[in-house]
């Protein structure tokens, strides 16, 4: 997707939010689509680029191709310990004379005469096989092959794994343990990636006890320990998390952020929907904020938002406060918003046959926690808009249609960033 299809998209989605009559002006986004325009406000917006080194680069993403700064390997190499040969054999051993990985350029061999290598070694100029230790007898300054040897045998070639120049990896690759590899093989001391999108969380409520049991009418904060790393393990670079009141501090503290976090992404924890301390809407309204999305038909969740602002520049992901519609929200709004952000592609889609029949929403997507076997997503239990207790079990959410799946339906399935592999996926 281009730059410019992600900005009309942007703009459709604001049409669409606008345009319904019936409910103060906006509608709840089918969930598919509330994912859509997620990906494509983050897609649309302007992106930031660094250099950075190599170990600081771990889970960003490369804003330009990774080109080889060499071929690879960048000389002929001796494939295994053994000997350089040239000509036909028995050939005569060069004494004294071995040849080491890293060591000078070896003296090219005559016709005739073997010299000891080491794998990883320079290959002597003239060389046509290298003939590996086990394969082979020295007896009285001759060397002798146990069977027979193939021209160019265990010689790898200069660049053939790449050219100087070659594309090793598109824009857009994540940095993984293997690209940091592959990047120092092909040269690189640095890299020009675009950063981990900077994400604030702000949790309201005043009914939210951050330490011991919950007591009269209190309870514990359970989104607070939760999102932070939720988030890092989906590829933000997350600046805090800080609590606000339901009071005038609270409200006056999240306007400031809506307006001035230096985020890229304000995510914020209850008050999405419309009882009398539901703060978030009124605030994104002072602050003239544009909604993307207002409302989405999933259960649990529906009341999850997101917000542009300052024309695209940041965002604000509303989650509801229902602990499990936090996370629906957080996967159905957050995660492609912020692979957008990242540069990164929508993450595949693939299906797993249910087991079992899952009752369904009548118009609403269902997430609903599920544990993978090697043949199929199995249904948790405690999966309520309120309850943790399924998806702490969980490998992953299960996307069950609306009216609900026979046993054995093939169903998408939104793997959890621990069982997916991290934050690099
Ligand atoms: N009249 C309506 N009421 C509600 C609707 C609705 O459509 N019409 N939707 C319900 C649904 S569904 C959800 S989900 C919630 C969303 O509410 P808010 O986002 O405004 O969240 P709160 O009211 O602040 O909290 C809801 C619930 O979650 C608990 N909570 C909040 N934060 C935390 C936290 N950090 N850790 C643990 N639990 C938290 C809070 O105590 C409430 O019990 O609205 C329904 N109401
Ligand atoms: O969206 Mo709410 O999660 O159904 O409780």
């Amino acid at each position: 997707m281009t730059a410019s299809d992600a900005e009309r998209a942007v703009d459709e989605a604001l049409a669409l939010v606008a345009r319904n009559p019936d409910t103060g002006g906006h509608r709840a986004a089918a969930w598919s689509r509330a994912r859509e325009i997620a990906a494509r406000a983050g897609a649309a917006t302007r992106p930031r680029t660094h250099r950075v080194p190599l170990a600081e680069a771990l889970g960003e993403v490369l804003a330009v191709p990774l080109e080889a700064l060499t071929d690879l390997p960048s000389f002929d190499t001796s494939a295994m310990d053994g000997w350089a040969v040239s000509g036909p054999g028995p050939w005569t051993v060069r004494p004294g004379a071995d040849v080491l990985a890293g060591a000078e350029r070896p003296d090219p061999l005559a016709d005739g005469e073997a010299v000891r290598i080491a794998t990883g070694a320079r290959i002597p100029a003239d060389t046509t096989a290298v003939i590996r230790s086990e394969h082979s007898r020295e007896a009285h300054g001759q060397l002798y092959a146990d069977r027979d040897v193939v021209t160019g045998q265990d010689i790898r070639l200069r660049g053939q794994e790449c050219r100087s120049g070659d594309q090793l990896l598109p824009a857009g690759s994540g940095v993984t343990p293997a690209v940091l590899g592959l990047a120092a093989a092909a040269g690189y001391d640095e890299l020009l990636t675009r950063p981990r999108p900077r994400v604030e969380v702000l949790v309201l409520g005043d009914e939210l006890l951050t330490e011991g049991r919950p007591h009269d009418g209190l309870i514990r904060d359970a989104l607070s320990p939760m999102l932070g790393p939720w988030l890092d393990r989906m590829g933000a670079d997350v600046t805090g998390t800080r609590r606000l009141g339901d009071d005038a501090e609270g409200v006056e503290a999240l306007l400031r952020a809506v307006t001035g976090s230096a985020a890229d992404v304000v995510v914020t924890t209850g008050g999405t929907a419309s009882g009398p301390v539901d703060h978030v809407h009124p605030v994104l309204s002072r602050a003239g904020a544009e909604l993307l999305v207002d409302g989405v038909a999933v259960r649990p969740g529906h009341p999850m938002l997101l917000a542009r602002l300052d024309s695209g520049a940041r965002h604000l992901v509303g989650l509801p406060g229902n602990p499990l519609a936090a996370v629906s929200g957080l996967l159905t709004l957050a995660e492609p918003l912020l692979r957008g952000l990242a540069g990164r592609a929508p993450r595949p889609r693939w299906t797993a046959p249910v087991r079992g029949a899952v009752s369904g929403h009548p118009y609403d997507t269902r997430l609903v926690p599920v544990v993978l076997t090697s043949e199929e997503a199995v249904p948790l239990r405690f999966s309520g808009p309120a309850m943790l207790r399924g998806i702490a079990a969980a490998d992953a959410l299960a996307v069950v249609p609306p009216h609900g799946a026979k046993d054995g339906q093939e169903l998408e399935i939104l793997e959890l960033p621990w069982s997916a592999g991290g934050c690099f996926t």
